[in-house]
């Protein structure tokens, strides 16, 4: 963590910011409706077969929105898929740490090397604690914690000999302070049947890919899972869940590209009650926040699965893609106005991560986070755990 680049912190404060890594497969499009030629699976597709349980009785259809008529529910019963036999995860190469760690090595060798460059054989004075706090703060960090951390610092060591060890060591306790509160489990309450997950997010932040990984877990749990392909905008990303239902094991509920996506909840939140799965997660498109009519439509989601559940969705996720910086900030507090957010995954923590946000987002917001993605292969989330993340981002071991 403490391999120094120089030139690092003009790249990531100056306007250059190099490109996320792996890039996603589409960046924010304006139109998130146009289609998307290009299926980002290689794996064929599954033959589709016949559900297990019986078909909704068709004289009495649930209410719901018109997209839900009877012949609507047998047409993506058509599209359910019982995944067979898992598909196979290439070989990781490293623990999910080190990962994190190499991840966070941009925020932290930033950090680290304008910290050292602040501290080289200097005495604590004002003067030192101001230019700390101003790395802090443009570090993400948040200026709650960067005040916290010159604070802590101006107590104990003012007009002493400090060392960026030191520093790093202060920036690691403060980090998990700030963080601790916010380290949550996700809950699935068994009173729900089926606890239903609902997963939004911008464009390209990892969704559909915490989702496969999510179902995987739960799955794992001896949970039986049903997911539903609410992105109906893109074709690519329906057969993407459908390939996370393979490998999972989890039934798919799907609809071509262009459905109704509100119209597709609501199967999907009826199928998964009448065979009593006990977690169903909806997948969602990617959205700008700022794009009005798109928020509306999650609105509208949510509407219309309280139609059948009140209580749902029992979870809200915002997925947040770690490479994003301050814009996360924006996200979570619009999609949380708009949709209800009950909690966070910071996803692609394993790549060129600005993870100091999530400090900044726990101290406005206080929402719980309850995983990171680091990496893309199906082991790769894992609980959110505030010492580690803290040690990470302050390059402190
Ligand atoms: N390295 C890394 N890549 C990830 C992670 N999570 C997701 N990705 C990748 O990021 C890209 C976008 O992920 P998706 O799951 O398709 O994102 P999405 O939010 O569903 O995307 P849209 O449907 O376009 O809004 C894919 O290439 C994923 O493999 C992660 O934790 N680490």
């Amino acid at each position: 963590m403490s391999e120094k680049k120089p030139g690092f912190f003009q790249r990531l404060f100056g306007g250059n910011q190099p490109a996320p890594t792996p890039a996603p497969e589409e960046t924010l499009p304006e139109n998130p409706a146009a289609p998307d030629p290009v299926p980002p699976v290689p794996e064929p597709q599954p033959e589709p077969v016949p559900a297990e349980p019986p078909a909704p009785d068709k004289a009495t259809p649930p209410p719901g929105p018109p997209e839900t008529t009877p012949d609507y529910i047998e047409d993506v019963q058509d599209q359910f898929v019982d995944a067979p036999a898992a598909i196979a995860e290439p070989a990781r190469p490293q623990g999910w740490f080190a990962r994190l760690a190499s991840g966070l090595k941009r925020s932290s060798d930033t950090l680290s090397s304008s910290i050292t460059s602040v501290f080289t054989k200097r005495r604590l004075d004002a003067a030192t604690l101001e230019e700390l706090e101003d790395v802090l703060i443009q570090a993400d960090l948040g200026v709650e914690t960067a005040m916290a951390i010159t604070e802590t610092l101006r107590r104990d060591r003012f007009d002493k000999d400090v060392s960026g060890e030191d520093v790093r060591a202060v920036l690691s306790a403060e980090v998990e302070k700030a963080l601790a509160p916010v380290a949550r489990p996700l809950i699935i309450d068994t009173k729900h049947r089926p606890f239903v997950i609902l997963m939004i997010g911008v464009n390209g932040s990892g969704k559909t890919t915490t989702i496969g990984k999510l179902a995987q877990k739960l799955v794992n749990e001896g949970k039986s899972v049903m997911l539903a392909a609410g992105d109906t905008f893109r074709a690519a990303a329906i057969e993407q869940l459908q390939v996370w239902g393979q490998r999972t094991g989890a039934p798919v509920i799907a609809k071509p590209a262009g459905a109704d996506a509100s119209g597709l909840a609501f199967d999907a939140v009826t199928r998964a009650k009448q065979e009593e799965r006990d977690v169903l997660i909806i997948d969602t498109a990617g959205r700008l926040q700022n794009r009005d009519e798109l928020m509306s439509e999650l609105e509208k989601i949510i509407r219309v699965i309280k139609k059948i559940d009140p209580t749902a969705p029992h979870a809200t996720l915002l997925t947040l893609d770690a490479t994003t910086g301050q814009n996360a900030l924006s996200q979570v507090e619009i999609f949380g106005q708009r949709a209800g957010v009950t909690g966070l995954v910071m996803t692609k923590l394993d790549g060129t991560a600005r993870g100091g946000i999530l400090v900044a987002i726990a101290g406005k917001f206080g929402l719980p986070v309850h995983f990171i993605g680091v990496g893309e292969g199906v082991e790769d989330l894992e609980p959110f755990a505030a010492g580690d993340f803290a040690r990470a981002i302050a390059g402190h071991e």
